[in-house]
């Protein structure tokens, strides 16, 4: 795949892209499941670690497995997260801003035979009152932002719906400490109360012989 981006930052969502040879994305297995990746999806650079990455995930949401809890996949990518706790939830819902990784998020569902997952394109630094209306409350919530974090209409989102469980995952710590924070102890100068405790936070190697590090947070309603 050759995937043009004519800016100079630093991001990996290309604007033209062109299929020189062979297929036009990529297959991996994860956890089980097969997953499709366009070159426009994000998807974890670390396969051996991201095995890691979503056992601890898997753990950290602690679904019952009676089929009976909702789970909410924020920033879902490919819909990796939300499948891997499909199996044993009642229904995922997924959302993410890249069109092209809710169309492969879709097929992954399918090609897995997983019926209970709905993908949704949209950004959720622009939601609105009328977010949340479309799925019902959730038992787990599972977050992973890109490096920026977690917009603050996002934060006032979860403070509000009160989940019982939120996972977060990030791979920027200083935006996951401030998120935590704001998801713990409140936005002071909004007068937003916090509602969370956290639980645990692992960090787990998805980045060897780089100063960076992805963490698994879980939080859970005070
Ligand atoms: C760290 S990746 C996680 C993807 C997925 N959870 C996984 O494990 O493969 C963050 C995802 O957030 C998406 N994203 C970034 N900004 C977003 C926004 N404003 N609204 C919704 N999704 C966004 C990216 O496209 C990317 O797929």
């Amino acid at each position: 795949m050759n995937n043009v981006n004519t800016s100079v930052g630093n991001t990996s969502v290309g604007e033209e892209e062109y299929t020189l040879h062979g297929k036009s994305s990529i297959t991996e297995t994860l956890r089980g499941l097969t997953f499709q990746i366009s070159a426009n999806s994000f998807f974890q650079t670390n396969t051996h670690q991201a095995e890691v990455l979503y056992k601890l995930i898997e753990e950290c949401a602690g679904i019952k497995g009676d089929g009976s809890e909702i789970v909410l996949d924020l920033f879902c990518g490919t819909g990796t997260i939300g499948l891997t706790l499909a199996r044993s939830a009642k229904h995922v819902y997924g959302y993410e801003v890249v069109p092209q990784a809710i169309a492969d998020a879709r097929l992954n569902a399918e090609l897995n035979g997983i019926q209970n997952a709905t993908f949704v394109q949209g950004d959720l630094n622009k939601i609105d009152e009328n977010f949340g209306k479309n799925f019902p409350k959730p038992d787990i919530v599972i977050s992973d932002p890109n490096r920026p974090g977690m917009h603050m209409k996002l934060i006032k989102f979860l403070l509000n719906l009160k989940a019982p469980r939120i996972v977060y995952v990030s791979c920027n710590p200083a935006t996951c400490a401030r998120d935590l924070d704001y998801l713990c102890h409140g936005v002071a100068e909004l007068n937003i109360k916090g509602c969370y405790k956290l639980i645990s936070l692992q960090p787990v190697d998805m980045f060897p012989h780089t100063p960076h590090i992805e963490c698994v947070c879980l939080l859970e309603l005070c």
